[in-house]
């Protein structure tokens, strides 16, 4: 059996002053050994509080976790104690987040921070503890480990840091691996060399990668699924080929326009936004909660929640027109195509 992580209909709110945020809605999602599985979505898209759910991570209150189930390894996390949990974490699945400078220890060496990891989790012993954490060092490519070991983290660079977490993260071979924006604060070459060391672990160490990112060509660089999360809800999944090549969401076309295409000049490279903003989630639409935002929304999308139609064998779009009895998103494609042409040869 290749299934790693099966979240189940998944639904968190969060209790506030102002009512109850429905930050995630119905979420239903898989990760296999050994694949990359990218989320992407715009901020606010309920993203980290999926991944913090995953994980356990999730402070219950403010949150309140009223469905779902999330297996790893066939096994039931929402009903492990606390004490088990933590077990789980650190050794089976752990976490590496956007911001190594509030994550790591500031006044402790960075050897020891990945040390001790070791020590809790595999009772290694002080001396064994070392060796393995520099070999950890080692492996995620920061050179002369064993001077990098004594080091504080604020000697380290800010690729270096997010390595060094990386180590953290990866020192107990956890199955899975959850990526919250690894590389959102660095810069783009160091976001490259990180993206692929990433890339580079999963082969070596054949680790499960969830990884969140608002940027769909990180996406294409590194992930093999991608799970499309809008107002707390999956829009749209599939493989990376067919996100780029067949995508069949509205929200899923916008946020492929809203990357820069680097291989155009730069006068003619345009940012298309998604114009409007998210919905409130504290009431959220009835219908499709992108409706709004929508171009292409028919009466339908407004007053019924749109099934997830099937596409493909692991392709599904939350929208109607994937109906049969709508205009269809083929035809809708081809005239968005058509509109691109007649664009560029007015340009
Ligand atoms: N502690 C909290 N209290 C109230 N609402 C919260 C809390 N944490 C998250 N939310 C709400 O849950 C929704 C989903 O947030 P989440 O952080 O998962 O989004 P995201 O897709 O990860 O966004 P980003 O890319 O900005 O991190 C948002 O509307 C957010 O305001």
């Amino acid at each position: 059996m290749n299934r790693l992580l099966e979240v189940e209909n998944l639904g968190v709110n969060f209790k506030t002053y102002g009512g109850e945020v429905k930050a995630v809605r119905n979420v239903s999602f898989h990760v296999d050994k050994g694949e990359i599985v990218a989320i992407v979505g715009e901020s606010g898209s309920g993203k980290s509080v999926t991944v913090q759910t995953v994980m356990g991570l999730i402070p219950k209150p403010p949150a309140i976790i009223n469905s779902g189930k999330v297996l790893f390894e066939g096994k039931d996390l929402m009903t492990l104690s606390k004490k088990q949990l933590k077990k789980v974490n650190g050794s089976k699945m752990s976490m590496v987040f956007q911001d190594p400078m509030t994550s790591l220890n500031p006044t402790m060496k960075i050897g020891h921070q990945i040390a001790e990891v070791l020590i809790v989790h595999k009772n290694l012993s002080k001396a064994e503890a070392r060796k393995k954490a520099i070999e950890m060092i080692k492996l995620v490519g920061i050179p002369n480990a064993e001077e990098r070991y004594d080091q504080y983290p604020h000697e380290f660079s800010g690729g270096m840091r997010q390595r060094a977490m990386i180590s953290i993260a990866l020192a107990c071979s956890p199955e899975l691996l959850i990526a919250d924006e690894p590389t959102t604060a660095l810069d783009v070459t160091i976001q490259a060399q990180v993206l692929e060391l990433m890339k580079d672990l999963k082969t070596k160490i054949n680790t499960a990668i969830i990884l969140i990112t608002h940027d769909l060509g990180v996406v294409a660089e590194t992930a093999e699924r991608v799970i499309v999360m809008y107002a707390g809800m999956i829009m749209e999944t599939s493989s990376v080929d067919a996100i780029f090549n067949n995508p069949k969401h509205p929200y899923t076309w916008g946020l492929l326009e809203s990357i820069p295409d680097i291989t155009t000049s730069s006068e003619k490279q345009r940012l298309i936004p998604i114009e409007g903003t998210p919905p409130d989630l504290f009431s959220p639409p009835i219908g499709c909660p992108f409706a709004p935002r929508c171009k292409y929304a028919m009466e339908i999308c407004v007053n019924q929640m749109p099934p997830d139609f099937e596409i493909d064998e692991g392709h599904t779009a939350k929208c109607w027109l994937n109906d049969p009895r709508s205009l269809g998103a083929e035809e809708i494609l081809e005239l968005r195509g058509r509109g691109r042409e007649r664009e560029a040869s007015t340009n």
